[in-house]
């Protein structure tokens, strides 16, 4: 049975067997320096000549960096070795002596990293970065299952669209159109009034001509929907769950912050209650700042970059102008030409990092939402039934994975935010 390397702990003073990966190595002489991973973790091998049979030693220098093998050695508790823990090893299996590995130890360029994604993953930094996302992933889960909400699976062919008709994937669906899902919400809205609160969890697709470090073809949404939940009661939850998801990350990915360098010191200011300003407020902040700003338009990265400066945590940016927002979403009733439904801006410079709403919950009005919009309405006839049959206020919002990843990790650029990306100009690997 083998020994994971995360578990090495248990077996201090006792002889294992370990399989994985030469992550690199190192010799001076009579003694070699083994830097090995298993996927769980790193430890260093330590093969002495004069205790080793010359086969053994023979096999330590085959090696190249990546060659698969087994290892036995004695685990030994060792301060100086960044995992606390060293291998005296005493025999080694070679699986496979690794052709020469592409992705050297050193710096290379993005494009070539990308094209080698399906090795990039394999550095210490992915790796980090991969097991904080699947951390990320774990809190959200753990808080929406524990705050009453059931996990439900929208389509991901679709026969309409959710979020605008200039970012769908189009496909065949036999003699039919169909569309890559933008988003589960439709759907959410439905499972709500079956089940009150929901959220879906899965991926979403854009057809986004835009080329940024904040955009993605596919990227990943959990999609919370809940009824009786106003606009208010919307963004409370959306606080309560992204502070959880933080605190869970520094509870429990430190070392994986450390390995990406990550200052943790601004997520530790990440509470409840979030600050709220509204669109207005906010045009009134950019121009204060010399930004050109007309009302009406919508926010780019360096407006929300601007406006998240003033605070010290995400902030929600409440009330934009019906215009330039979904037909899904309720106007105020106070001043329909403001929407009851918040961007949560993330600190830092990552900007937007979900976008929310209440519903449109009569039927009326979405009836004449379907015209303005010029949405084919026997394509949303469900959506419709759920204004006819027992109709109730209802609110739900999208947190974009990727960009929470980004902001949480600090990274420069999603595309090291998901395992592999689909960006503009990019399918492979
Ligand atoms: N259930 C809902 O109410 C969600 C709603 N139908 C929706 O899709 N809103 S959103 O378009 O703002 O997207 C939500 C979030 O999804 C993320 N998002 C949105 N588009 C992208 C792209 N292209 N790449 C990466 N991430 C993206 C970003 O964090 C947004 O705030
Ligand atoms: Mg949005």
């Amino acid at each position: 049975m083998l020994t994971m390397i995360r578990d090495i702990a248990a077996h201090v003073g006792k002889e294992v067997k370990l399989g994985g990966w030469l992550y690199n190595k190192r010799s001076s002489g009579k003694i070699q320096f083994l830097q090995i991973r298993d996927g769980s973790g790193f430890i260093q091998g330590v093969l002495v000549k004069s205790q080793v049979s010359p086969e053994v030693w023979e096999k330590a220098n085959q090696l190249t960096q990546e060659s698969s093998l087994y290892v036995r050695g004695t685990v030994r508790q060792d301060d100086r070795a960044p995992s606390g823990y060293e291998l005296d090893v005493t025999d080694i299996e070679i699986i496979q002596v690794a052709d020469e590995y592409p992705i050297a130890l050193k710096e290379h360029g993005v494009e070539f990293l990308m094209d080698h994604r399906h090795l990039w993953i394999r550095s210490p930094r992915q790796q980090a970065i991969l097991r904080i996302r699947a951390e990320i992933i774990h809190a959200i889960q753990d808080y929406l299952n524990h705050n009453g909400f059931t996990l439900v699976d929208p389509p991901v062919l679709t026969p309409s669209s959710c979020e605008g008709t200039t970012t769908l994937f189009h496909t065949k669906y036999f003699d039919e159109d169909a569309y890559l899902t933008q988003s589960g919400q439709l759907y959410m809205e439905a499972a709500a009034m079956a089940l009150g609160r929901v959220y879906s969890f899965g991926p979403t697709f854009r057809a986004e001509k835009s080329k940024t470090r904040r955009h993605l073809i596919e990227f990943w949404m959990i999609e919370p929907e809940m009824a009786f939940v106003d606009h208010e009661g919307n963004m409370k939850i959306q606080e309560e769950l992204v502070s959880h998801v933080v605190q869970h990350v520094l509870n429990h990915c430190r070392r994986e912050l450390e390995t990406i360098g990550r200052d943790i010191a601004p997520l530790e200011k990440v509470k409840p209650p979030f600050p709220r300003i509204t669109y207005d407020e906010a045009v009134e902040l950019l121009k204060k700042e010399g930004f050109e700003f007309e009302w009406g338009e919508d926010f780019g990265a360096p407006h929300e970059t601007k406006i998240a400066e003033s605070f010290d945590r995400p902030v929600f940016i409440t009330h934009y102008p019906t215009e330039i927002k979904a037909f899904y979403m309720k106007p105020d009733p106070n001043r329909p030409e403001v929407v009851l439904g918040a961007d949560l801006i993330a600190p830092e410079g990552y900007g937007e990092i979900i976008g929310g709403s209440q519903r449109i919950d009569d039927p009326q009005l979405l009836e004449q939402r379907f015209q303005e919009h010029n949405l084919p309405r026997e394509a949303y006839q469900w959506y419709m039934d759920l204004r006819k049959y027992g109709t109730v206020p209802h609110s739900g919002f999208g947190l974009g994975l990727e960009r929470t990843v980004a902001w949480i990790c600090g990274l420069d650029h999603v595309r090291e935010t998901i395992p592999f990306p689909r960006m503009l100009n990019r399918l492979y690997p």
